[in-house]
């Protein structure tokens, strides 16, 4: 195993020129997209994860009111709101249920929803009337086709009411709706995204949002890094703006669990290319005790280093950062370990011919789609020595069974640590994919409901949806 702190036998290896034709990435969206496996997270109505967690939250608000067990919580929660606060209140809540639908516009995989329901439910719990708003996809104006309407059935069904919808966002008949709306009644709005206003943040149109309204609540975890009307912007109408108790896992977790780690902390990192996740590397290296590297990413470093890559996917203009990121491993301290077997073939096909060989003998037209047995084992022998392990992106092509084993394997392995009360992070993406594929996402600590906000989190950025809440120590409702 290729450590920065030990650096592998394989850097000793003559350097040889190879400058071949790299694989084809595949993108999220492509092949990925293509045979989506059914997402099943963790979450559920009646999910035993979430429930304690947001058990949790609840008696934290009300025992220690602004005062938070986790430094990163600095949030005013929903769960601080009494029913007091909210008994006959309109709340404005912002859920992301872009979840994805067949041509039949059947829901294909219902986490997003299920992960929404604690803080509806919560919020119903406590005598208020909830309306409920997302996005779903990137509609170009009035879309039928990304309606929200397919998921009235499902949120009903999940909340034991029945979920009033809107054909609009904001306007007359929003207003008439919301009016007659019950306490403990659920009013869907349209699409938001129906309006440019909407991604653009316009301030009109996000007073409109929040005409309507008394406070507000985002839950929408996986588009908190858009700074958009209904995300952003209303929260500068609506107080008070509170996270919702998904929103507020996810931060405990990405930010939390990952800041102030059990360690050894372990981070994986694999996926396609280099070049988007240099940021997660760079932060991780800040923070972790040991760094496995895994996926297409790796025969960038491996070519840094003067190996052969044969036609594996290789990004040159990142060569130099691929070895500034190892000497930046190793002046920190932490372990990096890329694997030292690959899993190879002599195309980029499910029925491609494929042979293991040692990360220094990749065959000239043949290129890595996977880590090998040697590198699995070495990476479960390091895993072994964690209290905290965070993953983001698969080891190798895993789309294709036959180049799904290091992925299955990590997925596997994590399992059994989360079982031994590792926690266990998943942040968004691919892994999850794979964690779903392989059968063990309810075992995990916690599965991110968002991609691209949790690596945005992970690099340490800021989300807007988040910093536009009202702080937790000095707000008072
Ligand atoms: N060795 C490899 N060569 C080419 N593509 C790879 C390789 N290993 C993994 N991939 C691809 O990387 C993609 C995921 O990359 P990425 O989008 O960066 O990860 P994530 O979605 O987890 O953030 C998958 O589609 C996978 O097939
Ligand atoms: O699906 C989403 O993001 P993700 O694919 O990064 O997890 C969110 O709903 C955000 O959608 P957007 O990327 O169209 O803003």
């Amino acid at each position: 195993m290729a450590s920065a702190a030990a650096p592998p036998t394989s850097l000793s290896l003559a350097a040889r020129a190879a400058s071949r034709a790299a694989a084809a990435p595949l993108r999220r969206g492509g092949l990925a997209a293509a045979r989506q496996p059914a997402r099943s997270l963790a979450f559920a109505a009646g999910d035993a994860r979430l429930a304690v967690h947001v058990a949790s939250r609840c008696r934290q608000a009300s025992s220690a009111r602004g005062t938070r067990a986790m430094a990163t919580m600095a949030k005013k929660s929903v769960g601080d709101l009494t029913e007091a606060d909210l008994k006959g209140k309109r709340v404005f809540v912002r859920a992301d249920l872009n979840v994805p639908l067949d041509e039949n516009q059947n829901i294909t995989d219902d986490t997003r929803i299920r992960a929404a329901i604690p803080t509806i439910q919560y919020l119903l719990g406590k005598g208020a009337k909830v309306i409920l708003s997302s996005h779903l996809g990137r509609p170009k104006g009035f879309t039928p086709k990304f309606s929200l309407a397919p998921l009235v059935a499902r949120l009903s069904e999940l909340l034991g009411i029945q979920v009033q919808k809107a054909d609009d966002v904001i306007g007359p008949e929003v207003e008439k709706l919301v009016a007659a709306l019950p306490n403990g009644g659920v009013l869907l709005l349209e699409n938001v995204r129906f309006y440019k206003e909407e991604e653009k943040n316009d301030p009109e149109f996000a007073q409109k949002l929040a005409s309507v309204a008394d406070l507000y609540v985002n839950d929408a975890f996986g588009t908190a890094h858009r700074a958009h009307a209904s995300t952003e912007g209303v929260t500068k109408f609506l107080k008070p703006s509170v996270a919702g108790f998904l929103l507020q896992k996810e931060l405990d977790y990405l930010v939390g669990a990952v800041s102030s780690p059990t360690r050894p902390f372990a981070a994986i990192v694999g996926g396609s290319k280099v070049s988007s996740k240099i940021g997660v590397i760079e932060s991780l290296l800040e923070k972790c005790d040991i760094l496995l590297l895994g996926g297409g990413m790796i025969f960038t470093f491996y070519k840094a280093q003067g190996l052969s890559v044969g036609a594996s996917l290789v990004e040159e203009d990142k060569l130099d950062l691929a070895t500034s990121l190892l000497a930046k491993a190793k002046e920190k301290g932490v372990s990096l370990m890329l694997p030292t077997d690959v899993v190879i073939a002599d195309k980029f096909a499910p029925d491609a011919n494929s042979q293991i060989v040692p990360a220094s003998a990749i065959p000239d037209g043949w290129m890595g789609l996977d880590i090998g047995p040697d590198s699995i084992a070495a990476f479960n022998a390091a895993l072994e020595t964690t209290q905290t392990v965070i993953w983001n992106g698969p080891m190798g092509v895993f789309e294709y069974d036959k180049f799904a084993i290091g992925t299955e394997a990590v997925a596997k392995k994590l399992a059994e640590l989360s079982r031994k009360g590792v926690t266990t992070i998943i942040g968004g993406g691919d892994s999850v994919a794979a964690v779903e594929k392989v059968g063990v996402a309810d075992v995990m600590s916690h599965i991110s409901t968002g991609g691209g906000a949790s690596l945005e989190l992970l690099e340490g950025k800021e989300l807007p949806g988040v910093t536009a809440l009202d702080e937790a120590a000095t707000v008072t409702v």
